[in-house]
């Protein structure tokens, strides 16, 4: 069985979802206590929130879950910020800083390896090959990876997080046109607080394929939950009407990036 689905579009954007997925093999799921079988760090339903918004994009989404291996964490494991509250490639705890393994469950150095080679390896395989696939139709391919978080969460983060939290490591990743792109239309969407590069700066998705240089844009987008989750506690369902309203900017803002990568392909002259 396939651990990521991918849907081929002619875009030069791919959407990005590596903590979509719920799938836990039963032996792992075996070693999971019980506040490890919540799986309350999921990025819960944001690949339907974004289904349809512009037509021919490409998809990518893991389908097994973060506490599985964490798709946007560095293989080697390096933190994505030193000397802060954050988790790793296999997670001890979750979000809130509570343990997720059941007593001397906790994953090995040889199943880190395992799974590395069973999910995060085929996962990025498939993304990189849609990447070049992208850039050999337009010379330019534009990442947006999408996540959601809880909007509070104080083991990360004080106070409230904003609802649309665009990362691109302070500017690393893309183009100040794509960042600005986003930026802009986050900012004028009414009834929702935006960020540039606040907690979120961008995981290793965004950071490890964002090489503007060589035609490959990458920008992420952290959603609060608030906007469009019923409630930020188990069963997590979505808020239809919510998840209606926060579709319009979100539409807005790929559109925008999506232009923005045809004028760029123009003005670098970057045609396949
Ligand atoms: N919902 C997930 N959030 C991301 C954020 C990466 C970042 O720090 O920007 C994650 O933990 O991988």
């Amino acid at each position: 069985m396939s651990v990521f689905e991918v849907r081929q579009g002619t875009s030069p954007v791919i959407l990005g979802f590596p903590h979509t997925g719920t799938d836990v093999p039963a032996e792992i799921w075996e070693r999971l206590n019980d506040t490890g079988r919540l799986l309350a760090d999921t990025d819960w339903h944001i690949h339907k929130l974004y289904e349809g918004l512009l037509p021919d994009v490409t998809v990518v989404r893991a389908t097994f879950h973060r506490y599985v291996i964490d798709a946007n964490r560095d293989p080697e494991n390096v933190s994505l910020y030193p000397g802060q509250n954050t988790t790793g490639l296999i997670p001890e705890t979750d979000f809130d800083g509570l343990p997720i393994w059941k007593d001397g469950a906790a994953p090995t150095e040889a199943d880190t390896a395992e799974r590395l080679r069973q999910f995060h390896a085929p996962y990025h395989a498939a993304f990189l090959a849609e990447i070049e696939r992208v850039k050999a139709i337009h010379g330019i391919a534009i990442v947006y990876d999408c996540h959601s978080i809880r909007s509070h969460i104080p083991f990360l983060f004080d106070g409230k997080l904003p609802d649309l939290n665009i990362g691109t490591d302070m500017g690393r990743t893309c183009a100040p046109e794509i960042e600005k792109a986003a930026v802009d239309i986050a900012a004028s969407a009414e009834g929702y607080t935006s960020i540039l590069n606040g907690r979120f700066k961008g995981g290793w998705t965004t950071r490890h394929y964002g090489r503007p240089e060589t035609g490959v844009h990458a920008i992420q987008m952290e959603l609060a939950q608030s906007t469009h989750l019923a409630a930020e506690e188990p069963p997590f369902a979505l808020d239809a009407s919510k998840a209606e309203r926060l579709r319009v900017p979100l539409r807005a803002i790929l559109q925008r990036i999506e232009n923005t990568a045809f004028d760029l392909k123009t003005l670098t002259g970057s045609e396949a």
